[in-house]
């Protein structure tokens, strides 16, 4: 990396009465105050942080350059901050704000989820009913298909990775084992974006890197399992997963290691409980499907006799969410 510092942009420009105004376009780690850690990931940490102008509060991904670069992650942290920057516009994934660095770390200015964890909220009430299951589920569904819409397969969807904002809606997060296809929106051919200056050498190649990746054991596909590839349809698997999870408390496939648990997974070795709604039933059944092609696709899904009901699209994150019982 060029050590660009936390050089702070300014720019002069006149307002509509002609005052001239100063407006700050490059943040930098002084234009925030670092509050509680948040969470650790292997060569990250997230921390709470308030812009010192605004008061807005922020989580900040802080990632040590050093550590990235011995661990060979260059490639994950371009492949991170290109998917955040595709997916910028939607309510249910964490957006991106600003990227600067200083001599030591990277750092991504990314929206704060107070509300922490969906895994952590199940835990508490040890499942949820069919109303608060049917909320969650398609908010997580709508941001799934916004991701696959712009070509970014997540990879590694679980319960933990779901983050509620301080309306109890969801953020999806951790895009650092994502899988990027080209993105639709761009012509064929056109430069796929990188984080610029960024050596590539001694990397793994892409290939490498996309099929080194198995997720979270539990929510992992077969296919991933297999023949070693992720496709869209993996979210979708990792989806039906969480569904059962949240009607549940416990995800499908839970074994005493994760060897035995990748064996329940390619056997489809999982049962329902009594008393488990028949609609979810139906749904979750047609999507732990082994072979990827046969799995229900996102339109079927939101078409699903579970989801009746359900206003899809913007009316969906302007609805109060459900009080979790
Ligand atoms: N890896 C990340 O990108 C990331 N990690 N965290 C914290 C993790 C804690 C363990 N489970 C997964 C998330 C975050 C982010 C994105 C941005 C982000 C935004 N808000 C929060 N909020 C939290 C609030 C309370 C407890 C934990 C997280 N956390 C994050």
């Amino acid at each position: 990396w060029k050590d660009k510092g936390a050089a702070v942009g300014l720019r002069e420009e006149y307002d509509a009465n002609g005052n001239l105004v100063v407006r700050q376009v490059k943040k930098g780690v002084r234009d925030f105050v670092f509050g509680r850690n948040l969470g650790e990931g292997s060569y990250s940490t997230v921390v709470l942080a308030t812009d010192r102008q605004t008061l807005k509060e922020y989580a900040v991904k802080i990632l040590d350059k050093k550590h990235i670069i011995k661990e060979k992650k260059i490639k994950y942290v371009n492949i991170e901050k290109d998917t955040l920057n595709r997916l910028i516009e939607h309510p249910g994934i964490v957006r991106l704000y600003y990227t600067f660095q200083d001599s030591a770390s990277l750092y991504y200015v990314l929206d704060i989820a107070s509300g922490g964890e969906l895994l952590g909220v199940l835990k508490k009430i040890g499942s949820f009913d069919e109303e608060c299951t049917r909320f969650y589920g398609a908010q997580i569904l709508d941001a799934i298909e916004h991701m696959h819409n712009r070509g970014v397969i997540h990879r590694d969807l679980k319960p933990e990775n779901v983050l509620l904002d301080d309306q109890m809606h969801i953020k999806i997060t951790d895009f650092g084992t994502a899988k990027l296809l080209p993105d639709p929106r761009k012509p064929k051919g056109a430069p796929q974006a990188d984080i610029p200056g960024v050596e590539m050498a001694g990397e793994d190649d892409e290939e490498t890197r996309a099929r080194s990746f198995v997720g979270t054991a539990e929510y992992v596909s077969p296919e991933l399992l297999t023949d070693k590839n992720a496709c869209k349809a993996s979210d979708l698997w990792a989806f039906g997963c969480i569904i059962y999870q949240l009607l549940t408390g416990r995800p499908p496939f839970k074994a005493g290691n994760e060897y035995l648990t990748f064996q329940k997974i390619v056997g489809l070795d999982y049962q329902f409980p009594p008393g488990f709604p028949p609609a979810a039933r139906d749904l979750v059944e047609r999507l732990l499907v082994l072979d990827p092609q046969r799995r229900l696709s996102i339109e079927h899904i939101k078409n699903h006799e579970f989801f009746d009901g359900i206003k899809w699209g913007r009316g969906l994150w302007r609805m109060k969410a459900p009080r979790l019982k």
